[in-house]
């Protein structure tokens, strides 16, 4: 059984306008010790999915159908008090920089030991003693847990919130676009140690982000998402042979993945109002290569090879549409056509 079950979730948030369907009949499993990607551009989902798993959905938003299981137990169906067994001790968060988890009348430490103390009862000798070996681990000097948060850097904020997911050595992480606001070096500092988590510690993992190039350098798994659909998921070759030419699109926006030299091409206009969804295939409206039944009908995730699944009803053009969609050209053809 894989460790976290995603079973035809729909998650909605209510707002003046009317109902918007964020997350729509996705499922997803996560396996014991896999490093999970989930990317999409903003707005697609993916930090809702995120918060529904660690039960921190805002007050408008809430699982409409589906479930989300975690060894087998239903997370949605689980009392605050359950949810708050879970959290630290079985799954923890790493939220994005830009809005970190501390509290700034605390003391780094404080917090630490705050966490460690609602789940056990060590001695204060053994939570000094696993202060130490995290701040190793981060790479963060021992003397500057008695900091307030406000005297760190955003980087080094970061790596006490990776000392702080991992004190109670739970099973699952979720990293929640964990480098936002940090620059280009500490990005990689962080996002090494993350992996780091997963490749020595054999962690769960399940990173959010809108850059596919952080997840091929990161991730076994990757899954992708548009407007609240899964619409592609598998393992590398998701980006060395993506099927969905939204995955296709995506690839030619990373400068990392598309070829040396190669010109990076943007995905023309924006994914649709969530409030009111096309009734076909999310994409049809930026597709440059959408037909009328793109528009009519949604399609279902098929198998396109071992453990790689793709929505688009046209997975046998895919090799035509991978070549094409290295054109510049393809894709202002669509921009224009619509
Ligand atoms: N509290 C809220 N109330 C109403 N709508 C919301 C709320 N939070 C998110 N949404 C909407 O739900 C959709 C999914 O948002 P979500 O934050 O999950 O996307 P995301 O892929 O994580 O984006 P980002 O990368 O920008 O964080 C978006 O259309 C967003 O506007």
């Amino acid at each position: 059984m894989a460790l976290l079950q995603i079973r035809d979730l729909c998650i909605d948030y209510r707002t003046t306008a009317g109902t918007a369907r964020a997350v729509d009949k996705l499922s997803l499993d996560i396996e014991e010790g896999e490093y999970l990607g989930l990317v999409g551009e903003s707005g697609c989902g993916k930090s809702t999915i995120a918060k529904a798993v660690l039960g921190i959905l805002p007050r408008n938003g809430a699982v409409a159908e589906g479930d989300i299981l975690f060894r087998g137990r239903s997370l949605p169906h689980s009392s605050l008090q359950e949810l708050n067994r879970l959290r630290w001790r079985d799954i923890a968060m790493v939220p994005q920089s830009a809005m970190n988890g501390f509290d700034p009348v605390y003391t780094i430490e404080a917090q630490i030991n705050e966490a460690i103390d609602t789940h056990v009862s060590w001695s204060r000798e053994q939570k000094r003693k696993r202060i130490d070996e995290l701040f190793a681990f981060v790479g963060l000097e021992r003397g500057r847990a008695h900091d307030f948060p406000h005297q760190f850097s955003g980087g080094m904020r970061q790596r006490a919130m990776i000392a702080m997911a991992m004190a109670l050595d739970p099973g699952f992480i979720v990293a929640d676009e964990p480098t936002t606001g940090l620059d280009v070096i500490v990005q990689d500092q962080i996002l090494h140690r993350i992996k780091e988590i997963h490749t020595r510690f054999g962690k769960t993992m399940l990173l959010i982000t809108h850059d596919m190039a952080v997840v091929a350098e990161n991730c076994d798994r990757i899954a992708v998402m548009y407007a609240g659909k899964l619409v592609e998921h598998g393992a590398h070759n998701v980006f060395e042979t993506p099927f969905h030419p939204y995955t296709m699109g995506l690839c030619n926006a990373f400068p990392d993945l598309a070829d040396r030299g190669r010109e990076l091409i943007s995905i023309p206009k924006a994914p649709p109002n969530l409030l009111t969804p096309p009734v076909g295939c999310r994409f049809a409206d930026r597709c440059p290569f959408a037909a009328a039944r793109c528009r009519a009908e949604a399609p279902a995730l098929v198998e396109v090879g071992p453990g790689h699944v793709a929505a688009c009803h046209f997975i046998d053009r895919a090799a035509e549409f991978r070549m094409k969609a290295r054109d510049i050209g393809t894709w202002q053809g669509a921009a224009a056509a619509a």
